[in-house]
């Protein structure tokens, strides 16, 4: 299951995660015929790997963050996320570094020797945990802990200290409603925009304390966009539903059905509340969520 693109991994590189390199190279047929398995609809019942092999097309084409995002969902539950981030550094104050200079990569790295391109970002379901480590490089082998270190989300619960992270383009989220929200919360930064998955990471590892997507009416958010993220952000102590205060729901096939409005994953209860807070508030007062209600421009595409 995925967004229809596929990657052939390379199998040399087996060895390097402790895994068994096929005796006899895969032929293109062979390969093509494992990529067609992946026929999921997803659902309520059953396991199911859930990958994103490019998320954040637009900023990997572009250089700047994107996420390879692989989850396994079991009975509509998501119990493992991984994030590969190769554009997001593992010093959390290059992150910073970043976004004080309003770009989420710098194109000029402060200094190359501490400048460690690129982490993976894990946790599974329950253990309370969620772990980072640094890309393999070379010819290191994968041999866990690996220097992988805990993550936690922030511990920031004061909103005009909290900083927002939401999606860079204003097609895929409703900048208006969101800067309208973060001035009655009293959030002072400016919104942290970046591609990709990499905002959950983010808020996981505690560069921001607040991701907010508000789509347009009538796009579906798609499972493989968002599993890998919550359970990660989950497991880091942060707290991820819709504006409704649901859960998001996994369980029912490709798309996020029955999401309301919007996506709101914060770094912990606290913010979450005052959040909520805000966004009833904002409906009530009949501020537009959707870029349909606020220009018309209705897109029900789902791309
Ligand atoms: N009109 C739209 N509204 C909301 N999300 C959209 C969208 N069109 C595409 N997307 C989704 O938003 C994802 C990118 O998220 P973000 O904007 O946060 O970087 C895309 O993932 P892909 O890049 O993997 O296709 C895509 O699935
Ligand atoms: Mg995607």
């Amino acid at each position: 299951m995925g967004s229809g693109r596929a990657t052939v991994w390379s199998e040399a590189e087996a060895p390097k995660y402790g895994l068994q390199c096929p005796k006899k190279a895969l032929e293109t047929s062979q390969i093509l015929e494992a990529i067609n398995r992946c026929n999921s609809t997803g659902g309520p019942t059953g396991t199911h790997w859930v990958l994103d092999p490019v998320d954040g097309t637009l900023g990997f084409v572009r250089g700047d963050q994107y996420a390879v995002a692989l989850a396994l969902i079991e009975d509509g539950k998501v119990v493992l996320g991984v994030l590969g981030c190769p554009n997001y550094p593992m010093k959390k104050e290059l992150s910073n570094y970043n976004h004080q200079h309003g770009q989420t990569i710098p194109k000029t790295p402060p200094s190359s020797d501490i400048w460690k391109k690129g982490c993976v970002i894990y946790a599974r379901r329950g253990s309370g945990r969620a772990w980072m480590q640094p890309l393999i490089q070379g010819d290191t082998q994968f041999e866990w802990p690996n220097s992988a270190t805990l993550v936690q989300a922030s511990p920031v619960d004061d909103p005009s200290l909290a900083t927002f992270c939401e999606p860079v383009e204003k097609t895929n989220s409703n900048h208006l409603f969101t800067a309208g929200l973060a001035n009655s919360m009293g959030l002072k930064n400016q919104p942290m925009r970046v591609h990709s998955m990499v905002k959950y990471a983010a808020i996981a590892r505690g560069n921001a304390e607040v991701f907010i997507k508000f789509a347009r009416s009538g796009y579906k958010e798609k499972i493989w966009d968002h599993a890998a993220g919550v359970v990660i952000v989950e497991e880091a102590g942060g707290v991820v539903t819709d504006a409704g205060v649901c859960p998001l729901d996994f369980s029912r096939g490709l798309y996020l059905e029955g999401l309301d409005r919007g996506i709101i994953a914060c770094s912990g209860p606290i913010l979450h509340d005052k959040i909520i807070g805000a966004c009833l508030h904002q409906t009530m007062s009949g501020q537009a969520y959707s870029e349909k209600d606020v220009d018309g421009a209705a897109d029900t595409t789902n791309k």
